[in-house]
């Protein structure tokens, strides 16, 4: 099946794609648009509060990428580029070279985030987001406005327009005025149902990838459910973003194109010709009240043993590994796990980093898409080995993922960008702005119990359970 990405033009709008721009599938592109992009700085910065940035976002379809009050926000559309198939990233990033081409770009500030920067998303799986889905299989927004932070509460904050040909850009001082900004409300009441497989269904498709692990067929599978919620009031992304942000803060925030969440999971991190990937893998629960701390501790110690979880955690670091060694120059992997701590679980975690190699006989290095490309799906969200884990969750887990468990993130013009894996997620649908869709997995190996994965996936779902209250 041949897929192609294809710039959309005069793309504000989230709906069908203008009358006569080409299909998925074919050949017949509009060329490239002049993207002209400007970046100043802000003198005065940005409040201090980890919700700054998100706090800019003027209406209810936000692209945001925040940490600990770093990032960037964006918002309109300049341009957006679709992708679909097995050839979504690859066709993604030519087209995003396309653009790149074309682009004419000012800079004042030069800094990880600055000048022309793109958001992505994209299915977790090839056969997700084909010709002829509604859907694409992955999405690039280039926003009209971006505004970023780098360097903590004193650091340097810009903003950026970006206006395709000879449009006038936006005022910098009104796009940043509060004035415009579309008052931000709760959900409301919110009930769940169970998704695609009720919870007991679902312990058993577990049940059955751990038989298929000892009877020998792989060694690690990771199997995943959805859960559905309706809320009393359409559900404002920013409502969920500002929760998550906050409560979660050493996750990444994100948004993009009505996918919403906050991954404690970076896949690729690319900057300057380092690249980092934080791989989790190995989950235990945690306690809320009075006993907490101390309880974590004991937890903690107990995940740092735990065979089982080191086990799972082996697989998911060495497929990060494999996957990144063959563009790097030199890799520091570590020999053992850290126990990261958030609000709801404990995870074993390792910080991969290396050296990218300088690309081969003059070609260019491998932008942070590409290197995330490669990486996908790495053995955290699927399995080991990947392939038979991949035709193991198609025949038993008994729902399309879509984008969950996919690279979401960002890049810039010179490729480098961040791009996490989208876990603790949810997805708003796109035709109800009631109804919203959760996930939750599992890392599934031989010495794994269905009832104990069914209280981890619900454990994992408690971030997004939370972002929707309030
Ligand atoms: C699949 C998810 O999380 C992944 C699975 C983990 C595990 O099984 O221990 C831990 C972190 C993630 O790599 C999820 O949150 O949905």
């Amino acid at each position: 099946m041949t897929a192609h990405a294809h710039p959309r033009r005069d793309a504000d709008d989230l709906g069908a794609p203008p009358a006569g721009s080409p299909r998925p599938g074919s050949t017949d592109f509009p060329a490239a648009p002049r993207l002209v992009v400007r970046t100043t700085r802000l003198p005065e910065g940005l409040p201090g509060d980890l919700t700054a940035l998100l706090d800019l976002l003027p209406d209810a379809r936000p692209l945001a990428w925040v940490r600990r009050g770093d990032g960037i926000v964006g918002w309109g559309e300049a341009l957006r580029l679709e992708a679909w198939g097995p050839g979504r990233f690859a066709d993604a990033e030519a087209a995003w070279q396309e653009v790149l081409g074309a682009a004419v770009v000012h800079d004042d500030v030069d800094l990880p985030g600055s000048g022309l920067v793109a958001f992505g998303s994209f299915a977790f799986d090839d056969a997700s987001g084909t010709a002829g889905d509604a859907r694409p299989g992955g999405t690039i927004v280039v926003p009209r406005v971006v505004v970023g932070r780098r360097g903590g509460p004193e650091g340097t904050a810009w903003v950026t327009s970006i206006t395709q040909g000879d449009a006038l850009p936006d005022d910098v001082a009104s796009v940043l005025d509060p004035a415009r900004r579309e008052r931000v409300a709760g959900p409301g009441a919110v009930t769940t149902v169970d998704g695609s497989l009720s919870a007991e269904d679902w312990t058993e498709v577990v049940a059955e990838g751990v038989e298929r692990i000892r009877r020998g067929d792989l060694e690690k599978v990771v199997l995943a459910r959805d859960v559905l919620a309706t809320a009393e009031h359409p559900v404002d992304p920013r409502w969920m973003l500002r929760r998550l942000a906050v409560a979660y803060d050493a996750c990444w925030t994100f948004s993009v194109d009505g996918m919403v969440g906050a991954t404690p999971e970076l896949l690729v991190r690319s900057e300057k010709g380092l690249v980092t990937s934080r791989v989790l893998a190995g989950t235990i629960r945690r306690s809320g009240g009075a006993e907490a701390d101390d309880d974590s501790l004991l937890r903690a110690a107990h995940l740092a043993r735990s065979s089982k979880d080191l086990e799972e955690h082996e697989y998911a670091v060495a497929s990060v590994a494999d996957a990144l060694a063959p563009f790097c120059s030199s890799m520091n992997v570590p020999d053992a796990p850290f126990v990261l701590h958030l609000p709801n679980v404990l995870h074993l975690a390792s910080d991969v980093t290396g050296v990218l190699a300088a690309g081969t006989g003059g070609s260019p290095a491998p932008t942070s898409l590409a290197l995330a490309a490669a990486l996908h799906p790495s053995a955290a969200v699927c399995g080991t080995p990947t392939l038979a884990a991949r035709d193991l969750i198609r025949e038993i887990e008994g729902m399309d993922r879509a984008r969950y468990a996919a690279p979401v993130g960002w890049f810039g013009a010179d490729g480098d960008g961040e791009w996490g894996i989208a876990l603790r997620s949810a997805e708003l649908s796109p035709q109800d702005p009631h109804r919203v869709r959760l996930f939750a997995g599992c890392g599934i190996v031989a010495a794994s119990d269905p009832g104990a994965e069914l209280a981890e996936s619900e454990a994992k779902l408690e971030p997004m359970r939370y972002a929707l209250g309030g």
